[in-house]
């Protein structure tokens, strides 16, 4: 039962798709990637195949593939793997989230359909409520992302009533700057043990103040350490402390946002602090330029992110 499920919290990081130089998806990683979250970054959920995952500009036999192999590689190992399910058609992320379900997924997340867009917020929830009935067992996620979906209907408005609908609903991820809408995310569902997931990962720390109960994001692949010390920090009520970690890694997040800064760029950072091969993007993201890489290389080195001991014996001009 859905509701007996230990609830997502923490910090869960929106995992890349490492493709092959030639495009492909390169599986073989998939298993070093686990043990570098869990181990070198303290991360032990992850969200899949999601805007970071490129998963909107994968096939479904690939999400498929993607989804089992984090799965696999996550066992024991994982507390969470989290699968992005969301489609244009219905029956697609119908079939993605029984798919989830057969193989053993922790939960499922959907975003709004984008290209037609549902004009209110009912629409969206019987899209929603088709989707989540495909895999009745598993916890249900909302993944709020106005800015990229177009689909701008609060994500306050869209909770208000939504068990009823859809009994397996288990929280949301917002990826959106309107602390409004989010903390009235919260403020309206005190009863209900949401996880309520910020998705601003320079703006975490406000999300917490506003009650979030974890986070998901792009940073936590290689930033997921130091984002752990704002969680503590913010554990033990130290906010200056948590606000020096946030302002750390704003001084990143800042620095790359002005280079131009999407999945791409995650990718070759990520390539750059994990040493595993991410590869390049597909079209239509455009790989980094070398000159994006040396500059992100350069700033993380300057604020300790990037300690010499993680560089040992790897040839920098060969991570790009
Ligand atoms: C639009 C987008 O990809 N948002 C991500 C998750 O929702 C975030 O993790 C950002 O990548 C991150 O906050 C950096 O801007
Ligand atoms: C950032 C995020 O959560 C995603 O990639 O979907």
């Amino acid at each position: 039962m859905a509701t007996l499920k230990k609830k997502l919290q923490g910090l869960v990081a929106a995992t890349l798709t490492p493709m092959t130089e030639n495009g492909e998806i390169n599986f073989s990683v998939i298993g070093q990637y686990v043990d570098y979250l869990v181990k070198e970054q303290g991360v032990k959920n992850v969200f899949v195949n999601g805007t970071t995952g490129e998963g909107l500009s994968l096939s479904i036999s690939e999400r498929r593939q993607v989804a089992e192999e984090w799965v696999t590689q996550g066992r024991n190992k994982l507390d969470q793997v989290v699968i992005h399910v969301g489609a244009l058609s219905l029956k697609e992320s119908q079939e993605l989230a029984r798919h989830a379900a057969e193989i053993g997924a922790d939960g499922i997340a959907v975003i709004a359909p984008f290209f037609f867009k549902p004009w209110n917020k009912d629409v969206l929830v019987n899209f929603l409520r088709e989707v989540a009935a495909a895999a009745p067992s598993l916890p249900f996620y909302y993944y709020h992302i106005p800015a990229l979906t177009g689909v701008k209907i609060r994500a306050e408005e869209v909770l208000d009533g939504i068990q009823d609908k859809i009994p397996s609903f288990q929280g949301l991820k917002f990826s959106d700057t309107d602390l409004l809408d989010f903390g009235q995310c919260v403020d309206q569902n005190h009863q209900q043990q949401f996880a309520l997931l910020f998705g601003v990962d320079e703006q975490l720390l406000s999300g917490l103040v506003m009650g979030a109960t974890g986070a998901v994001g792009s940073t936590y692949n290689y930033l997921g350490k130091k984002t752990n010390q704002i969680l503590e920090a913010f554990e033990r009520k130290d906010f200056s402390s948590a606000l020096n970690y946030q302002f750390c890694i704003q001084r990143f997040i800042n620095f790359v946002v002005k280079l131009g800064f999407g999945v791409a760029q995650t990718k070759a950072i990520m390539t750059l602090v994990s040493g595993i091969p991410m590869g390049p993007p597909r079209l239509p993201l455009q790989k980094a330029t070398r000159e994006f890489t040396d500059h992100a290389a350069a700033k993380l080195k300057s604020l300790d992110f990037l300690s010499t001991a993680d560089l040992k014996g790897r040839n920098l001009g060969a991570c790009i």
